[in-house]
């Protein structure tokens, strides 16, 4: 936009002074560098980390309009825990939480392992998980850090205890939303639904019901990968997923035939994930 449109506008109407000082921020912003991954939000600050013995994504997020910059991770892996904290330390983040999707298992939750490096770090997951944490979600709690926030949403499936959190709905939040589906809506595919009270039934009701009425250009960052992709959209999915688009009989005939082997360390991850990935530790 020529800076001249700007000065001009500048004086037109209170409207405009406003629309003004939202382009002039954003041109500013992109002439710097945005310091977010995928987001038109100055707030939010936004990393994408990945663990590849699992393939699995953890992500940070942080208010850095915030004087605290409060931060959290969704997903953390033990084996990840330090150069997840060292990112936190030199980013001059201050983390609050950590939170999990839902109970892992295919590895072991860096949460506990979090506490007990960063005390005074909360554990969430959702209370249907029958998991021991801090904080017991449920379906429409806000997970408040700094301005901005996540809404959690009840997306049983893959395990009883399945949440998604999405970034909060607002023009103070940030835009696209973002949606942490954990393993519920994998990008091109879908959580498994063999065990731990998965149900096929349950899960194509969950996506459908809480995530595809989500805006289409909602991104979607699931907990797994194992193709190379590490984003999309939900309007991508309702039109491109090979499992979610068909209708409900024929994706539960997709489901009991994946014929996949039990993840190698389910028999240690659950339990030990059941609190928060330490045995020994409180929460
Ligand atoms: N081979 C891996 C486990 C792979 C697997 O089962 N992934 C799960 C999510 S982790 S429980 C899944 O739901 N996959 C769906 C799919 O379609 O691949 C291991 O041994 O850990």
């Amino acid at each position: 936009m020529p800076i001249q449109f700007i000065r001009s506008s500048l004086f037109a109407s209170p409207k405009n002074l406003l629309r003004t000082l939202f382009l002039v921020t954003k041109l500013r912003s992109l002439a710097m560098g945005s310091y977010t991954a995928s987001s038109q939000s100055s707030k939010l600050f936004f990393r994408q980390l990945f663990e590849k013995d699992s393939s699995t994504y953890t992500y940070l997020l942080a208010d850095v309009s915030h004087p605290d910059k409060p931060a959290l991770l969704i997903d953390p892996v033990d084996k990840t825990v330090d150069r997840d904290l060292s990112l936190v330390k030199e980013l001059g983040l201050k983390l609050i939480y950590a939170l999990n999707t839902h109970v892992h298992a295919d590895h072991i939750t860096g949460t506990g392992l979090i506490k007990t490096k960063s005390p005074g770090v909360k554990s969430i997951i959702s209370k249907a998980s029958g998991s021991k944490a801090d904080i017991l979600v449920e379906p429409g709690d806000k997970v408040s850090f700094g301005d901005l926030f996540l809404e959690v949403r009840a997306t049983p499936g893959h395990t009883l205890g399945c949440v998604t959190y999405v970034t909060g709905d607002g023009l103070d939040q940030p835009q696209p939303r973002m949606a942490f589906t954990g393993d519920v809506l994998l990008i091109r595919g879908c959580g498994r639904t063999d065990f731990q009270g998965g149900s096929s039934v349950q899960l194509y009701k969950s996506v459908h019901s809480q995530i595809f009425t989500l805006p289409k250009d909602t991104l979607i960052y699931p907990a797994h990968d194992y193709k190379g992709f590490s984003v999309s959209t939900v309007e991508e999915e309702m039109l491109y997923n090979p499992r979610l688009t068909k209708n409900q009989e024929t994706f539960k005939g997709i489901m009991e035939n994946l014929n996949l082997a039990y993840p190698k360390m389910m028999g240690i991850a659950v339990p030990a994930n059941m609190v928060c990935g330490l045995q020994d530790t409180t929460s």
